[in-house]
């Protein structure tokens, strides 16, 4: 396996994006200036996130209706790519895309910009969030949606980062994936709710986080309670030890983090599971 070699100093920052609307060109302008507020500010970040679906409010019957095709000319893709070039960051925002060829499906999608602006990675959620805990919540995305079908990482000048979309961390065979193809940073756009959010969370990112001794982030929208989807926010940055590195509150708000390779190599050196693995007694599912 080719790992990447690049593995330097960054600084991240997650926007925890509030006043999310029902008019996606308010959602887009407020995203933006969220984006340009978290460029301009002294923590200057290398790498900027979005969170999930972040142009319109969470829910599947918004989904059809805040969809575009994935093409320069699509209101949000101009937006994220004209911001990204004109901060000169990475940047990467969630929200949902038709698929533009072989037919109409609807995908809940991450794109990522280079700070040239060009889109250059995409990640199609691929389990859906689907869920039935009676009296709590119930929740079916794939009433509307299609579940993707690729694993996916993009290469920076700083380090190698996997993708994934918020329910896509409940599964640890992704996570291991991209950590065998040699990433560094795991990011999750994502939206999880008041009640699973308090419970796993956190304890989600520090599990894929220790599993995989690398390290995991996921940018949450704000607590609307006004809206019909109550996200738990607390957007977070975990290192390769499985400390928190950084968490916001339930409001809007932009937290940042540097994201140092030493905690990576002493986490690795110190606890070398990544070398202790026994696919003599089980198989390794990055190779399935
Ligand atoms: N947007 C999502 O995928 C929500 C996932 C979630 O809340 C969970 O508990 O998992």
């Amino acid at each position: 396996m080719a790992f990447s070699s690049k593995f330097k100093p960054f600084k991240l920052a997650l926007i925890q994006l509030g006043n999310v609307t029902a008019s996606k060109s308010d959602n887009l302008a407020h995203a933006r200036d969220m984006v340009l507020k978290a460029a301009a500010s002294s923590r200057k970040p290398d790498l900027i996130v979005l969170p999930e679906c972040f142009n319109s409010p969470y829910g599947h019957a918004h989904f059809p209706v805040y969809a575009e095709k994935i093409e320069p000319e699509s209101e949000s893709i101009k937006m994220l790519s004209t911001v990204a070039k004109e901060t000169q960051t990475w940047l990467v925002g969630g929200r949902c895309s038709y698929r533009t060829r072989d037919g109409e499906n609807l995908y809940n999608t991450c794109t990522v910009y280079n700070p040239n602006g060009d889109l250059v990675a995409k990640h199609r959620k691929v389990h859906l969030f689907d869920i039935d805990i009676p009296g709590k919540i119930t929740f079916k995305e794939s009433e509307t949606l299609t579940g993707g079908t690729t694993t996916n990482f993009f290469d920076t000048e700083f380090a190698r980062v996997g993708l994934g979309i918020c329910y896509d961390i409940r599964f640890p065979e992704l996570a291991m994936i991209s950590a065998r193809q040699g990433c560094h940073v795991l990011i999750y756009p994502g939206a999880f709710n008041m009640t699973t959010g308090p419970l796993h969370w956190e304890l989600l990112q520090r599990a894929r986080a220790v599993d995989n001794q690398l390290f995991v982030a996921m940018c949450s929208p704000a607590r609307d309670l006004t809206a019909g989807y109550h996200a738990w926010g607390h957007s977070m940055v975990v290192d390769p030890m499985a400390n928190v590195l950084v968490e916001a509150a339930d409001v809007e708000d932009i937290v940042y983090a540097d994201i140092d390779p030493a905690l990576m190599e002493s986490a690795r050196a110190g606890i070398p599971v990544t070398e202790q693995r026994r696919f003599d007694v089980y198989p390794d599912v990055s190779q399935s």
